[in-house]
């Protein structure tokens, strides 16, 4: 069964076209990260997915309802960026009191160790550090031990330790067969922690894959140089290149082995080079130009 589908989806603000035609087919029980820079419409989707945002036009199933019936129905547990905690209780009482919302929700005990808060149970919610406040609203989404848990860029405001707790909990949240969706703007977290990686940017999937296959294809360098007149055939062919560009006199080789790229150019070619810049490729970079 699938647990997310997107179809056509659509959603703009104002002028802004802020999804544009995303598709999407998630099965059941595995992790998935949405991958995309700032505005790439990641926000958006889950709000959408979610049941929080109006869809404009396309449709999203989510276990085969609206997102709004499968909220309703206690299928999906989100934690948002920023969520506000109640101030005035403990982490145990706020948990419990969470749990009480759901049909079948997790134990107590249970839904305190997943989240790494047992030995915070005691403790008043607003005395909390920012990745122990962290762990709390993770433990809120959880509470209700839904099929799909929905996790907008869940580590943003962590130090190194507290990411590396989270990501545990997360994991073995997962283990469990359940799907878990979130979105990062990092290719690290999305390697460590999904099955899948779906990129989107500019409201559109622009790549999808394994991590492997997104990280080989995101790890590319760009060898950039002044060619002016001279005939650029035959830059396609040099060990490692992946795309060409040419802009005028300036191209723009991607490789995935920039120092073979390099110096095939200078030892195999009798062209005069000038201006060589070897960059990394950023991420939006390399998937646009890899899916022109
Ligand atoms: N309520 C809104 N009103 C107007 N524009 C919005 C609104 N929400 C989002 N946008 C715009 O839609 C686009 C997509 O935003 P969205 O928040 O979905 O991106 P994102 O990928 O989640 O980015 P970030 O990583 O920064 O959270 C952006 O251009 C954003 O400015």
């Amino acid at each position: 069964m699938n647990a997310i589908t997107f179809s056509q989806v659509r959603k703009a603000f104002g002028a802004v076209q802020a999804v544009d035609g995303i598709d999407l087919t998630i099965p059941a029980g595995r992790s998935i990260a949405l991958l995309g820079p700032n505005g790439a419409g990641k926000s958006t989707s889950i709000s959408m997915l979610l049941g929080l945002a109006k869809i404009d036009s396309g449709e999203i199933s989510v276990f085969g309802e609206t997102p709004a019936k499968a909220v309703e129905k206690g299928y999906v547990g989100a934690m948002l960026q920023e969520a506000k905690l109640p101030s005035g209780l403990t982490v145990g009482e706020i948990a419990d009191f969470v749990r009480g919302l759901y049909p079948a929700p997790l134990e107590l005990a249970e839904l305190l160790e997943l989240a790494g808060l047992t030995e915070l149970a005691g403790r008043r919610a607003d005395t909390l550090s920012g990745g122990q406040a962290q762990r709390l609203r993770f433990a809120m989404a959880i509470a209700g031990s839904p099929r799909l848990l929905v996790l907008d860029e869940p580590t943003a405001a962590m130090d190194v330790e507290s990411r590396r707790l989270f990501w545990a909990s997360m994991r073995d949240y997962a283990a469990g067969g359940r799907t878990v969706l979130f979105a990062t703007h990092y290719l690290e977290e999305a390697d460590e922690n999904a099955d899948q990686v779906i990129v989107i940017a500019h409201g559109k999937v622009i790549a999808e894959g394994a991590p492997a296959e997104i990280k080989r294809m995101a790890g590319g360098r760009t060898v950039r140089f002044t060619l002016g007149e001279q005939p650029s055939a035959g830059l396609d062919a040099l060990p490692g290149v992946t795309a060409v560009e040419i802009h005028g006199a300036t191209v723009t080789l991607r490789t995935d082995d920039s120092d073979g790229t390099a110096e095939a150019l200078f030892k195999k070619t009798t062209l005069k080079i000038r201006d060589l810049e070897i960059t990394g490729a950023g991420l939006e970079d390399a998937f646009l130009s890899l899916t022109k």
